[in-house]
């Protein structure tokens, strides 16, 4: 997917460094349902790591515990060494932690600009009074620093020509590229994107899958991705984990997870039933 073919991420000397988020046997359930059952793994520093597997898995709801969105039934989330499991979902943003979601959460009335500084005003920790010498002094500074962060996410996405746009007008692809503008406005350490190549075309893929490189790469952002499409994933991931029923059942370099029978059955599984879709309309 990359025109100048460099060594496959996997494969990259180096890259990844020590764990900065560990999954320690989380659980969740909803009532009857057991989303996830005793998962365990962890996220180095600077890895694009994904988490795969067919509809119903759990890889949202895994996302989500990290995120602080859904809290675990049992087990323990660590971030950065710190136990994060009962940490408010506002505060996780503060510490480190990006996210975009599944279905795009922008606001479709502001410009894209707009929605690209709501997401750095997060970064603006000052209440009326304790924020009072700061407006009276570095307000004017903080806000061209802001600017100037912003316009270099714009520049790096190449959203620079919809920057006056109003979000809701815009093609969905862009809308997602500024979903992501929005979540690494916040600088995050670690970001968690849910599937962000969902409805795009071939092309808009690429895009997408070169602006996640990227910011691996030069902007030293470790990347969890839930993602649908294995090429995709095979391409850009240093490690998958495959959730099957909530359970862990493949961890590893893509192409021995890709080659591990339980994933080829949990996937052929999934085939099957698409091969039988399609078929049954042309007998018809
Ligand atoms: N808020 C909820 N209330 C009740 N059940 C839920 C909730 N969220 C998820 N579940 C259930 O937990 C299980 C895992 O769902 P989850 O959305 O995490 O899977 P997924 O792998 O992300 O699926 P998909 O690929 O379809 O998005 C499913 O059985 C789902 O119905």
């Amino acid at each position: 997917m990359r025109p100048e073919a460099p060594p496959h991420p996997a494969e990259a000397v180096g890259a990844p460094g020590p764990a900065i988020l560990a999954a320690e046997h989380v659980s969740l359930r909803f009532g009857g349902v057991r989303a996830l059952t005793d998962i365990s793994f962890e996220v180095r520093k600077g890895e694009v790591f994904s988490i795969i597997g067919p509809n119903g898995a759990g890889k949202t709801s895994m996302v989500n515990c990290i995120s602080g969105r859904y809290r675990p039934t049992e087990g323990r989330i660590r971030f950065a060494g710190r136990d994060i499991t009962r940490l408010a979902t506002r505060r996780r943003a503060g510490i480190g932690i990006g996210r975009t979601f599944q279905n795009l959460a922008l606001f479709g009335h502001m410009t894209v600009l707009d929605n690209i500084m709501v997401g750095r005003h997060h970064l603006l920790r000052h209440g009326f009074w304790t924020g009072m010498p700061y407006w009276l002094g570095g307000a004017q500074q903080e806000e061209i620093r802001n600017r100037r962060e912003v316009e270099e996410i714009i520049d790096f996405l190449e959203i620079q020509h919809v920057r006056k746009s109003l979000a809701g007008t815009l093609s969905y692809g862009l809308r997602k590229r500024v979903e992501l503008a929005r979540a690494i406005a916040l600088r995050p350490q670690l970001i968690l994107l849910d599937e962000p190549m969902a409805g795009m075309n071939l092309e808009e893929k690429e895009d997408m899958a070169r602006y996640i490189l990227d910011l691996n790469e030069e902007w030293g952002m470790t990347i969890l991705m839930i993602e649908h499409d294995m090429g995709v994933v095979m391409d850009i991931s240093h490690r998958v984990m495959v959730l099957d029923f909530g359970r862990k059942i493949a961890e590893g370099q893509p192409d021995a997870v890709l080659a591990d029978p339980h994933v080829r059955r949990a996937y052929l599984g999934e085939a099957d039933e698409v091969v039988h879709d399609v078929d049954e309309p042309a007998v018809a």
